[in-house]
């Protein structure tokens, strides 16, 4: 198979798709590696060490593209990169389709066959490839939320763990999956006071189980939701409803009860966001004030720390890349009903129901196409 890594171009994206170390397994299998100059240098991986690996490093965007069979990428493709795709290419990256109608559009036109990352599934009913980086972007919240509660950002001057004789701030995590248990523990681990908020008893259980009464955990209602704009200094997004656009929990009226300086966090906002006041901000210009409360949304966190997000991506993409590989597309997802539901979009059509829903398109069934 012959494999493209093109070097990402979205703002302050320094992940690359493949290591070094992962190009070796590729080449070892009798595969053809092709990596875009320089795609690893932002995450600490220079092409000589590529090139060692068996990898050609390749100068020409044009042929980088138009020679490869399987492209594999990190963020979502930008518009420059949709004009590329063909049909005869497979794309596997993160797609975040339900909160892009016109990249959704502009993959389906290009009529290649993409694969998402983030709604591909295992046993557990969890999503391992998103939950690498979920991890990462969770501890992130913290720390951006920190940051953003400082007087110079608009914050309102408080300190998360407080110090003797004054209290900790109080940081409400709405969604309690792999972002909101990573931003709970980090937070924790700061001396926040902390609650998580989710739909899912289950959850709920399981973090009061494991954090042995250290957070407080409650049942999300617009009830809970109130009191948390009310209470908190920080609140982070964490919610998530695979392959859909995320349920906007914080609305614009509840701004107006907050404190002013505090803080929202949307994680979510990759999936267009679950605070109603939420649009898609970057490393560059992260943050923006709406009635006092700053916001932070940047749709491709561990992009900044790219050397730690790109060893945990490729740890979880490897052995998917690898099937693909190995097999194609079409022999890789029939045999797997978990990488099956990563399918999003093929030849022109939907096949993931939560992403034509998202636009009220029809979505075909992904199984018509093992046949
Ligand atoms: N901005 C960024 O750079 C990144 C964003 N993300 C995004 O973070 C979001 C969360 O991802 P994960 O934690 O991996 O998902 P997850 O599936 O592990 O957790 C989501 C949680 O939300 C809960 N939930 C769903 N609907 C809810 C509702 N109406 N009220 C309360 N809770 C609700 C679920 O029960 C679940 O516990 C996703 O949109 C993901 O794409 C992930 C990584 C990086
Ligand atoms: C999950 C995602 O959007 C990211 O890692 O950038
Ligand atoms: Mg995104």
């Amino acid at each position: 198979m012959k494999i493209a890594i093109p070097k990402e171009i979205k703002n302050h994206e320094y992940r690359v798709a493949l290591t070094p170390s992962v190009v070796r397994e590729l080449v070892a299998r009798g595969h053809r590696v092709a990596v875009q100059a320089s795609a690893g240098e932002g995450a600490g991986f220079p092409d000589a060490e590529y090139e060692a690996a068996g990898a050609r490093i390749e100068q020409d965007l044009d042929a980088l593209w138009d020679n490869a069979e399987l492209i594999v990428k990190v963020k979502e493709p930008q518009p420059e990169e949709v004009k590329r795709l063909k049909p005869s290419h497979t794309l596997f990256t993160y797609l975040h389709l339900a909160a892009e109608e016109s990249l959704t559009r502009g993959l389906m036109d290009s009529e290649a066959t993409c694969i998402a990352y983030e709604t591909i599934t295992d046993d557990q009913g969890a999503l391992p490839l998103l939950a690498p980086m979920s991890r990462v972007a969770g501890r992130m919240a913290i720390q951006a939320g920190a940051h953003s509660l400082e007087k110079a950002q608009g914050g309102a001057g408080i300190l998360i763990p407080g110090v003797p004789g004054v209290a900790p701030a109080k940081v409400t995590v709405v969604g309690g999956g792999v972002v909101g248990e990573n931003a709970a523990r980090m937070a924790l681990g700061l001396g926040a006071d902390v609650t998580v908020l989710d739909k899912s008893l289950e959850r709920l259980e399981a973090l009061d189980h494991r954090y042995q009464g250290r957070l407080n955990t409650v049942y999300s209602t617009a009830d809970t939701l109130e009191k948390a704009a009310r209470e908190s200094d920080i609140i982070v997004g964490a919610v998530l409803v695979p392959g859909a656009q995320a349920p906007k929990l914080i609305t614009r009226k509840m701004l107006g009860d907050m404190r002013p300086g505090s803080v929202l966090v949307d994680v979510a906002i990759d999936q267009g966001g679950c605070f109603e006041t939420s649009r898609a901000t970057t490393h560059a210009d992260p943050t923006y004030v709406v009635d006092d409360v700053v916001h932070y949304c940047v749709a491709n966190m561990p992009g900044a720390v790219a050397r730690t997000s790109t060893q945990a991506l490729t740890n979880a993409t490897l052995p998917f890349v690898l099937a693909l590989a190995d097999k194609g597309w079409q022999g890789a997802l029939a045999e797997d009903d978990h990488f099956l539901a990563g399918l999003n979009v093929h030849a022109g059509h939907i096949t993931h129901p939560a992403v034509a829903e998202a636009f009220g398109l029809d979505a075909i069934d992904p199984k018509s196409l093992m046949a």
